[in-house]
C-alpha cells in the first residue's frame, strides 16, 4: 500500500534551470548559502536524476500549458504554499493565505486532475540551507516542510510521462462545472454525470474531514489536515517530541479532489455535492454507484447512513429518488427494487433475510448474488425501515478505534423503473439501479484488537481492500486484466469501477495527527481513483409508441391483450412442466412400494375423497424438497397419503356393495310381484293356455319373502343356497319376466323345448344345488 518515500527534489536554479525566468530571477539568501555547499550526499546520483526529471516535467508542462492557453502565466504566479505552515508558523508568516504566497522555485508538481485545468503542487518552500547526508531534511529553519514523492520511484519517468498525456488533455472535456465555494482558480473542469452519455466518465473522488472526536482531543492530538477552498486538501505530518532524528522536520502534501468538505460541512451539502447528480443520472436510466472509503473511524457510515438527526447519503439519496420518480412518472406507476447485502469475511450475505452465505455469479448484468432478495418497496419510509432491518443485522463491533466499527462491507442496491414522456409525446421506459457502498475501514492490526476475532475481520477487510486498489491500480494504468476476483468485494463493485456506471468516491479522513497514516494512505488511494475511468454510460430506456387514433390504440390494445393471453399460457405450461418435474423427481426419490401403489391407486378427481386428503400431497409437490430430510419426509407423507386412499377406497367399494343389493332386493319384490300377478292371471284364463315352465316354477316353491343374497355374497361366500333366488335367476335369460312383459319376442322356453341353453348360474362359481 502507498506511502511516501522520501526522495528529495531539490533543484538549484543557479547550476541548471534552464528557465529564463528563473535565470534572471535574483536569488535568495538561503538560495546562496545552498549554492555555497556542494552536494555531498550520497545519494547524488539519484537526486541528480530527480532534478533532470523535474526539470523535464516542468519543460514539458509549461510547454503544453502555453501552446493550451496563450494567456499561461509563469509557474511562479500559479504556485502556492502548503498551507500547513499557517498551522505551524502563522505568527512568523506574513501570508495567511496560500494562493498569495511569494513565488517560490522549488516545487514539484504531482497529482494532476485529469481533465482539469488545475495544477497540483508540492512546494518546497526553501531550500535546505546546510546539505547533510538524508533527503528530505530541512535543516537550519524553524519548522519547515520539506518535500516526498509518491511510491513511483521505480517508474518515475513513465509516470510523468503518462501524467504528462493526461495533462495534454486529450481526454474531451466538458463545461467547467463549479464546486460550491471554490473559488476562480481552483475551478475544476468536471465530467458532468448525465452529459457524456458516449464516452466513459471519471470517477469523481470527494474528500469529507470528520471532526475531531472527544477521545482524540483528550489524547492531545493535533489537527493535521487542512482544507482550502473546498478543493485542495493539505496534510501536514508532526515530528513527534522523542523522534529526535527528525524533531525539526515536517512533512506536508497537497491533494487536489473534485470537492472536499472541512469538518463543518453538513450531510445535506455533502449529499447535493456528491450524489444528487447521480441519482438524476439514475433516474435517466443510467447506473450510479457511490462508495465510501477510509480509515476505521474516520466517518463512513456516519456519511452512508448518518444519524435520525442527521441522516446520511443513503437516506438522502433514497427520499430524492422516491420524490423524484413520484413527480417524473407519466401515470403515477412506478417500481422500486431494493437489497442489501454485506460481505463479511469473505463472505456475501443478505442484510434484510439474513440465511445462508450468497454465491456470486456473473451473468448478462454483472457479478450478482445469486437468491438475493429483491424487496418491492411502495414508499420512503419501508425503503427506511428495511434499511434499518438490515443494519441491525449488519456485522458491527466495538474496537479501540470506533466503538460502532463496522466490519463488514455493506452494498445498498435502489433499481427504479418508470415511464415519462418524451419531447415528443412518446412514452419512455426507464430503468435505472444506484449502488450505495458503505466500506468497512481500512485498519492498521495495532489499532483495532489483536489476536481476537478482530483480527481475523480486520486481516480479511485488509485484503478486500487491498484487493480494491489492486484493481484501482489496473484500471488506471490501463491494464487488461484487471483482478477482480481477488476478492468478493471487488467482484461486487466490478460494475461501479470498471463497467458501465457513474461513479463518486467520497474518502472520509480524521483531523488527528495520530491517524497521519491512515489519512495519508486514504488520500493516496483517493487520489489514484479520480484517474479511472469508467465505461461509456448508456441509458436504460425504451420508447414505447403510442398510436394517436382511438382505433389504432384499441387494435394496440388487442394485440398487448393477445401477447399477455400467450405468455399467460406459456407460463401455465412452464409451471406444468415444472409440477411434473418435480413429481417425477420426487417418485423417484421416495420408497418404490409406494410410488407404485401410487400410480396405481391415484384417485380420479371425482373419486369422492375429501378435499383435505388430497391437498398435503398437492401443497407438498409445489414445494422445493431438494434437501435429504425433505425428501424423507416427503416420502413419509406419500405413504401415509396413499393409506389414506387405500382406506378410502376401500370404504367405497363397501358403500357400493350395500347399494347394489338394495337395489337387486328392490327389483327382485318387483318381479315376484309381477309374476304373482301373472300367475294369477293365468289361473283365470283357463287351461288351454300354455304353460310357460321357467326355471323357477321347476324348482320347489319358496316361502315368500325368502332372504335374497347379492351376487356379491355369492361371491365372497360361494357355499350353495339351493332354495334361494336372487337377482341372477331373475335377469338371466331364462327369466320369465322378460318374456311375460315383453308380450312378443320370448327367450322363455316351453316345456316341450328339447334342451335348455346351459345356464350361467350352472357355470363353475355359479352352481346351485338343485332340489
Ligand atoms: N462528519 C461528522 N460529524 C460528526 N460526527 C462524525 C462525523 N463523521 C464521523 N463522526 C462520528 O465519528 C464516529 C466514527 O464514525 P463512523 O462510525 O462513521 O466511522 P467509520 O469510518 O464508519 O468506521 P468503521 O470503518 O470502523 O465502521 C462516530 O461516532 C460518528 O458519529
Amino acid at each position: 500500500m502507498p506511502v511516501s518515500t522520501r526522495s528529495q527534489i531539490i533543484n538549484n536554479p543557479g547550476q541548471n534551470e534552464p528557465n529564463q525566468d528563473n535565470r534572471t530571477r535574483p536569488k535568495t539568501d538561503q538560495e546562496e548559502t545552498h549554492m555555497a555547499h556542494p552536494l555531498r550526499n550520497p545519494h547524488h546520483g539519484l537526486k541528480e536524476k530527480m532534478k533532470a526529471l523535474t526539470l523535464l516535467y516542468e519543460q514539458q508542462k509549461q510547454a503544453s500549458a502555453s501552446v493550451k492557453d496563450p494567456s499561461f502565466k509563469s509557474e511562479e504566479s500559479r504556485f502556492s504554499t502548503h498551507p500547513s505552515i499557517d498551522l505551524l508558523s502563522s505568527g512568523k508568516r506574513a501570508e495567511s493565505k496560500p494562493k498569495e504566497s511569494k513565488p517560490i522555485s522549488h516545487v514539484m508538481r504531482e497529482n494532476i486532475m485529469p481533465s482539469s485545468t488545475v495544477t497540483r503542487t508540492y512546494v518546497l518552500p526553501q531550500p535546505p540551507v546546510v546539505e547533510d547526508a538524508k533527503e528530505n531534511v530541512a535543516v537550519g529553519g524553524g519548522d519547515r516542510i520539506v518535500g516526498f514523492s509518491c511510491p513511483r520511484k521505480a517508474n518515475m519517468s513513465s509516470t510523468v510521462a503518462r501524467k504528462l498525456s493526461m495533462g495534454s488533455s486529450v481526454v474531451p472535456q466538458t463545461e467547467p462545472r463549479e464546486i460550491g465555494g471554490t473559488n476562480k482558480e481552483n475551478v475544476q473542469e468536471l465530467d458532468t454525470i448525465s452529459e457524456k452519455p458516449g464516452v466513459g466518465n471519471r470517477i469523481l473522488v470527494f474528500v469529507r474531514l470528520r471532526p475531531m472526536a472527544k477521545k482524540e482531543r483528550e489524547a492531545g492530538s493535533r489537527c493535521c489536515v487542512r482544507i482550502v477552498n473546498r478543493g485542495d486538501v493539505y496534510l501536514t505530518e508532526f515530528a513527534s517530541e522523542h523522534d529526535y532524528l527528525r524533531l525539526k522536520r515536517l512533512r506536508g502534501r497537497h491533494f487536489t479532489f473534485d470537492a472536499s468538505f472541512p469538518d463543518s460541512t453538513s450531510q445535506q451539502e455533502v449529499y447535493s455535492m456528491t450524489t444528487a447528480e447521480l441519482v438524476e443520472a439514475v433516474l435517466q436510466g443510467r447506473n450510479g454507484s457511490v462508495f465510501c472509503y477510509g480509515a476505521t473511524g474516520a466517518g463512513k457510515t456516519y456519511t452512508m447512513l448518518g444519524t435520525v438527526e442527521n441522516p446520511g447519503v443513503m437516506v438522502l439519496a433514497i427520499k430524492d429518488l422516491f420524490n423524484k420518480v413520484r413527480q417524473r412518472s407519466f401515470d403515477g406507476n412506478h417500481v422500486v427494487h431494493l437489497s442489501y447485502l454485506e460481505v463479511y469475511n469473505e463472505t456475501v450475505r443478505d442484510l434484510i433475510s439474513p440465511g445462508r452465505p450468497l454465491v456470486l455469479r456473473e451473468d448478462k448484468q454483472g457479478i450478482v448474488a445469486a437468491g438475493l432478495t429483491q424487496y418491492r418497496a411502495y414508499s420512503t419510509d419501508e425503503v427506511m425501515a428495511l434499511l434499518q432491518q438490515g443494519n441491525q443485522n449488519r456485522t458491527t463491533e466495538p474496537t479501540r478505534a470506533n466503538e460502532t466499527s463496522s466490519r463488514s462491507h455493506a452494498i445498498l442496491q435502489v433499481a427504479v423503473e418508470y415511464q415519462v414522456k418524451d419531447e415528443s409525446n412518446n412514452v419512455v421506459n426507464r430503468v435505472g439501479k444506484l449502488s450505495l457502498i458503505d466500506l468497512a475501514g481500512s485498519e492498521r492490526a495495532l489499532a483495532t484488537d489483536q489476536r481476537t476475532l478482530r483480527s481475523l475481520e480486520g486481516a480479511n477487510i485488509n485484503r478486500s481492500l487491498l484487493a480494491l486498489s489492486s484493481c484501482i491500480n489496473a484500471l488506471v494504468e490501463g491494464k487488461k486484466h484487471i483482478p477482480y476476483r481477488n476478492s468478493k468485494l471487488t467482484q461486487l463493485l466490478k460494475d461501479s469501477l470498471g463497467g458501465a456506471c457513474n461513479t463518486v468516491m467520497i474518502a472520509n479522513i480524521s483531523p488527528s495527527n495520530l491517524s497521519f497514516g491512515e489519512t495519508q494512505n486514504t488520500l493516496h488511494w483517493a487520489d489514484r481513483a479520480k484517474e479511472i475511468r469508467t465505461k461509456a454510460c448508456h441509458a436504460n430506456e425504451e420508447t414505447m409508441q403510442i398510436p394517436q387514433s382511438e382505433t389504432e390504440q384499441a387494435k394496440l390494445l388487442l394485440e398487448l391483450q393477445k401477447e399477455n393471453r400467450d405468455l399467460r399460457i406459456q407460463l401455465a405450461r412452464q409451471q406444468q412442466k415444472l409440477l411434473s418435474f418435480q413429481a417425477n423427481a420426487l417418485t423417484a426419490n421416495a420408497s418404490p412400494a409406494p410410488s407404485t401403489v401410487s400410480s396405481v391407486l391415484s384417485p380420479p378427481p371425482s373419486s369422492g375423497l375429501p378435499k383435505d386428503k388430497r391437498k398435503p400431497r398437492s401443497t407438498f409437490l409445489a414445494g422445493n424438497c431438494f434437501t435429504p430430510e425433505t425428501k424423507k419426509k416427503g416420502a413419509e407423507e406419500t405413504g401415509k397419503g396413499l393409506r389414506q386412499t387405500v382406506k378410502a377406497l376401500e370404504a367405497e367399494i363397501e358403500k357400493m356393495k350395500k347399494e347394489h343389493a338394495s337395489q337387486i332386493k328392490q327389483k327382485d319384490d318387483f318381479i315376484r310381484e309381477l309374476s304373482r300377478k301373472v300367475s294369477k292371471v293365468a289361473g283365470v284364463e283357463g287351461e288351454g293356455l300354455k304353460r310357460v315352465v321357467t326355471r323357477a316354477s321347476l324348482r320347489p316353491k319358496e316361502p315368500l319373502g325368502a332372504e335374497l343374497k347379492s351376487p356379491s355374497h355369492r361371491f365372497l361366500s360361494p357355499a350353495p343356497t339351493a332354495k334361494k333366488r336372487s337377482f341372477w335367476d331373475i335377469t338371466t335369460v331364462n327369466s320369465p319376466s322378460i318374456a311375460t312383459l315383453n308380450g312378443r319376442k320370448t327367450r322363455s322356453h316351453v316345456a316341450n323345448e328339447p334342451a335348455a341353453a346351459p345356464s350361467m348360474l350352472l357355470q363353475p362359481g355359479f352352481a346351485r344345488q338343485r332340489a
